[in-house]
């Protein structure tokens, strides 16, 4: 089972969540379990590649994607970063951790731990102090990777009837350095002056934020070689 490091107290950060909107928490999870999550997210070898074609969202294999000729993936990836300027766009790779453990037997042993983990009485009273939302009731969640070139453009997760109250990510990425592109941008508008709050995907932090709210992930540089993992998810009102 996946732990929380017990030092955090979600009160005492509440007030700084409350006032702008979001907060990033370091060292969240206790540190051999986040160290371990790591590598196992390294050795995951099959992903979903997300994308959106026409704006519908599209999945691929990410290891057939792998065997294409170079010049379909660059094809691919022109299409990509033009779409990108132009409308809501992303490319990146995930789990949906969540549809394969809710309601089903889930035989795979990750993929169990992190479902429990999120869905954790001590995870989920965590949230609630911390957000000052008694209305919790569940954590859906994914695992991601990105990496060079990927990106996803800002929206609000703003999703009709999902009950989503606010968003949480994990960050498992090493060595992040801020050439490598990949922070998450949050964007307020006040008093007519764009504000914008940028969170590195620091490994072992958390990172919690209301909904609707404005954010990107910011492009992976293409000459970067950095994995960027995390848990991520919406905690949600049934
Ligand atoms: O990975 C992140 O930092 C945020 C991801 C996100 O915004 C989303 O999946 O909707
Ligand atoms: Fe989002």
């Amino acid at each position: 089972m996946l732990k929380l490091n017990k030092k955090i107290t979600p009160l005492s950060l509440a007030e700084r969540y409350k006032n702008n909107g979001y907060i990033q928490i370091e060292n969240i999870l206790a540190s051999p379990d986040a160290q371990q999550l790591h590598e196992k997210f390294a050795r995951q070898k099959e992903w979903n590649m997300a994308f959106r074609k026409l704006g519908a969202h599209q999945d691929l294999s990410y290891q057939s994607y792998l065997q294409w000729p170079e010049a379909h993936k660059k094809t691919l990836k022109s299409y990509l970063d033009d779409s990108a300027k132009r409308e809501f766009q992303y490319c990146y790779q995930n789990i949906p951790i969540f549809d394969l453990c809710h309601n089903k037997q889930c035989h795979v042993a990750l993929f169990n731990s992190i479902y429990q983990f999120v869905n954790s009485s001590d995870f989920l009273n965590f949230a609630r102090e911390l957000t000052n939302e008694n209305k919790i009731d569940f954590a859906d969640c994914q695992m991601t990777f990105y990496q060079s070139g990927n990106f996803l453009n800002l929206h609000d997760d703003n999703v009709k009837n999902k009950g989503r109250i606010a968003a949480y990510v994990i960050n498992l990425t090493k060595n992040w350095k801020p050439d490598d592109g990949g922070d998450l941008s949050i964007e307020k508008t006040l008093s007519g002056k764009k504000i914008i709050s940028s969170l590195p995907p620091t490994f072992n932090s958390l990172n919690i934020f209301s909904v609707p709210q404005d954010h990107q992930v910011n492009r992976i540089k293409d000459h970067s070689n950095l994995k960027r993992y995390a848990i991520t998810g919406w905690l949600r009102q049934s």
